[in-house]
């Protein structure tokens, strides 16, 4: 190691010392006293219990922060005076001091992050940013101090980018992490876009999305979003599988979000649709990865498109105006209720039902059609009756509903999404009448055709992944769809999604109605689409599902900041062959050289690989293989030459860091300080099919400090070292 000069010591360390002490003995008295119950006296008991409990709960969420009470300070000028703000995780307020800290996600915290200088602060008032300060402060004590930007000393100090490669260069955990210490300023704008309007971000792999769809919650729960503030427990998070889940999941109570459900959409959609017993599987899946007839594949791939095309939904729609229409046939309604003294018998005739009938239907309201056909039917009878006064109304209310309930019942009859969405696309009679004018014979044939046959099918009750948003249209238009409280449904405050690339664009529409307007956050990269058969072709697609251009907002991160310059540009180099998007910008981490193993046994090589990296002091190390039958041939292979690695075969396994094994299709999203793609060639991964070179991009893109390359005999066309250097 090369002798280096001590850094300079900044010379505001000692008196940025002084101000933590400070600000730590702020925190403690305050906690002492909110710890105090004799002070925490009210009227009675009752209410001095409550007082109690809640500045409890208050000491409670502040003594997680004394030991770190802010991560950086912002010197800033309004009307003339410097004012300097501190940021942390949590805000605090010192009543009798300096002490004060703002929180990270409220407005003024945005300043510390974004690259703005002046911003319109009260009343009219300029405000002007003069310096930007990182502290990093652990267990008490202040361990660095990096100024970001400091306009007496010209501006820009290139501290940021020192302060993100100092984070980079950690070692992986087995959790997700946040980052809202070394935020970046385009991250800060996409976390921050505006709330109400539909987002959608791009970003290549290690651009942060997931990390940043996390942190978009946390600032959806800060009380400056007024009326688009959401509740913890009201948003949901979509991952695309279980392990994935699993994993994110652990960044949830630092960024204080314990109570959001973060699930599969599989797991999720048989969960709202109660049935949640049912297996569920994903035969195209299957035979893309195991078919290597280019054919069957491509209609497999395409018939699983034109089952989630958002043209799907009028499909839907048109399937049960049918349905209901024929159900209500010549039925009439008429009931004799008691109006004042007088005994009234009511009738809606059969011109009048279908007239309220297709009113509901040309609506198809948010609620569904049996309640929004109730409450039509209530409105219209308590119209001719003319109840005197608001009693008589509701007195007149309750006396029809068991009745409306019942005949409204007769109306909707009983459609049972899973199967009434399978029949759709099953019977071809049903399909041509509820297809008409939406789809073209092309497509109304490649519904009906079965690329699948091959493939078999689990012997229990079971639903594709393909067929569940079909299901979940026929439940959405029926009687809505949401999050269930109790018998009650509520749109969620905020839906994220993670690898938004693979959702279908009649999943969009479907989730689009289960959250509050505007309120999904959709994050992905249209390059990763392993799952393009489920997925939009393209973000305009997700646009239209969505309600249009005006409805949504597109945003690009344009950085990626997971791996080292080594590892970025062997993935730019894979990606450049389908993506005609052009490049993508990695942070500049120097790392070690990707390493290429070939010339072996594959287990050998393998385990060669992972004791290199070993002793490199690596820890969180994966092997991704093509398929799961390789990962399970390897593992004892790879115990005969000393190295033990925990299988991660099926979605049900969960990952707690250590050296592990597992394919390609299980690693997405995770990361690791190495990763090794065992079998990087040609014959697991074809290079003349665009799928398989984006599971080879996948598979590439795990790792942050170190990547191997390993193969029996030559490597991946892609990923040889001359195509490294030119
Ligand atoms: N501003 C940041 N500061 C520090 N680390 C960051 C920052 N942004 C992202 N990272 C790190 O980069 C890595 C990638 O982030 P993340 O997994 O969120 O990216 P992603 O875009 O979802 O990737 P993928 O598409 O591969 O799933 C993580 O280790 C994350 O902690």
């Amino acid at each position: 190691m090369p002798l280096t000069a001590p850094p300079p010591v900044h010379p505001d360390f000692p008196a940025e010392e002084q101000h933590l002490a400070g600000t730590i003995q702020a925190f403690l008295r305050q906690i002492e006293a909110w710890e105090d119950r004799d002070r925490n006296v009210g009227a009675d008991l009752e209410t001095s219990l409550t007082l109690a409990d809640t500045a409890e709960e208050l000491a409670a969420m502040l003594s997680v922060h004394v030991p770190a009470p802010y991560f950086g300070s912002l010197r800033v000028r309004i009307a003339g005076r410097e004012q300097l703000l501190y940021v942390g995780k949590h805000a605090f307020r010192d009543l009798k001091g300096p002490h004060t800290v703002v929180s990270w996600e409220s407005d003024v915290g945005s300043l510390f992050y974004s690259d703005v200088l002046a911003w319109e602060a009260r009343k009219g008032l300029t405000g002007t940013v003069r310096r930007r300060r990182q502290l990093d402060v652990q267990a008490k004590k202040l361990h660095r101090l990096t100024d970001l930007y400091d306009d007496e000393a010209g501006g820009d100090t290139g501290g940021r980018e020192q302060v993100l490669l100092a984070r980079l260069s950690e070692a992986s955990t087995a959790a997700m992490r946040d980052v809202v210490e070394t935020l970046q300023p385009e991250q800060n704008g996409a976390m921050r876009a505006p709330a109400g309007v539909h987002t959608l971000i791009q970003g290549a792999a290690g651009s942060g999305k997931t990390t940043i769809g996390f942190h978009r919650l946390a600032w959806l729960m800060h009380p400056d979003r007024r009326e688009h503030r959401a509740a913890p427990e009201s948003m949901l998070v979509l991952m695309p599988n279980r392990v994935l889940a699993s994993y994110a999941a652990r960044v949830l109570p630092g960024l204080n979000l314990g109570g959001v459900t973060v699930t599969t959409p599989e797991a999720w959609a048989t969960g709202f649709l109660g049935v949640e017993k049912m297996e569920v599987v994903d035969r195209t899946l299957t035979l893309l990865l195991t078919d290597r007839d280019n054919e069957r594949r491509k209609a497999a791939w395409r018939r699983a498109k034109a089952l989630g095309d958002r043209r799907m939904f009028q499909v839907v729609r048109n399937h049960l105006a049918d349905r209901l229409r024929a159900n209500l046939g010549s039925l009439t309604f008429q009931t004799t209720v008691q109006v004042g003294h007088e005994a009234r018998t009511l009738t809606l005739d059969q011109a009048t039902l279908r007239r309220l009938l297709d009113e509901v239907l040309d609506r198809a309201p948010l609620e569904g059609y049996r309640a929004a056909l109730r409450a039509a039917l209530e409105d219209e009878l308590v119209a001719r009756a003319n109840p005197p006064g608001e009693d008589g109304e509701a007195a007149l209310r309750r006396t029809l509903a068991a009745e409306l309930t019942r005949f409204v019942g007769r109306v909707v009859g009983n459609i049972l999404p899973v199967s009434e969405g399978r029949r759709i696309i099953t019977d071809e009679a049903t399909l041509r009448r509820a297809a008409q004018g939406v789809l073209d014979e092309r497509a109304v044939r490649l519904l009906l055709s079965d690329p699948l046959t091959a493939i078999p099918k689990p012997r229990r009750s079971h639903a594709d992944v393909t067929e569940l948003p079909l299901m979940l249209a026929v439940a959405a238009l029926l009687d809505g769809v949401g999050r269930r409280v109790g018998r009650a449904l509520e749109p969620y405050d905020h839906i994220a999604l993670d690898e938004a690339q693979d959702y279908s664009p009649l999943l969009y529409v479907l989730l689009a109605r289960a959250a509050r307007p505007g309120h999904l956050t959709a994050l992905g990269d249209l390059n990763q689409g392993l799952h393009g058969y489920k997925g939009p072709n393209n973000w305009g697609d997700v646009q239209a599902a969505l309600g249009g251009e005006s409805r949504t907002r597109l945003m690009t991160l344009g950085r990626t900041y997971r791996s080292t310059r080594q590892i970025t540009a062997l993935g730019a180099q894979i990606a450049a062959t389908y993506n005609r998007a052009g490049g993508v910008v990695g942070v500049d981490r120097d790392g070690g050289e990707v390493l290429r193993l070939t010339g072996g046994s594959l287990a050998e090589l393998t385990a060669q690989a992972v004791k290199t990296m070993q002793a490199q002091g690596h820890r969180n190390i994966a092997i991704v293989t093509r398929r799961v039958t390789d990962a399970e041939r390897l593992v004892p292979e790879l115990q005969r030459h000393d190295v033990d690695a925990q299988p991660i075969l099926s979605e049900q396994a969960r990952y707690t860091g250590g050296v592990v094994i597992l394919p390609v299709n299980l690693a997405k999203g995770l990361e690791f300080d190495g990763c090794i793609v065992a079998g990087a060639d040609a014959a697991n991964y074809d290079p003349q099919t665009e799928f398989e070179s984006r599971l080879l991009y996948v598979a590439a893109s795990r790792g942050l400090h170190l990547l191997a390359l390993v193969a029996e005999r030559e490597l991946h066309p892609l990923l040889t070292a001359e195509r490294d250097s030119g």
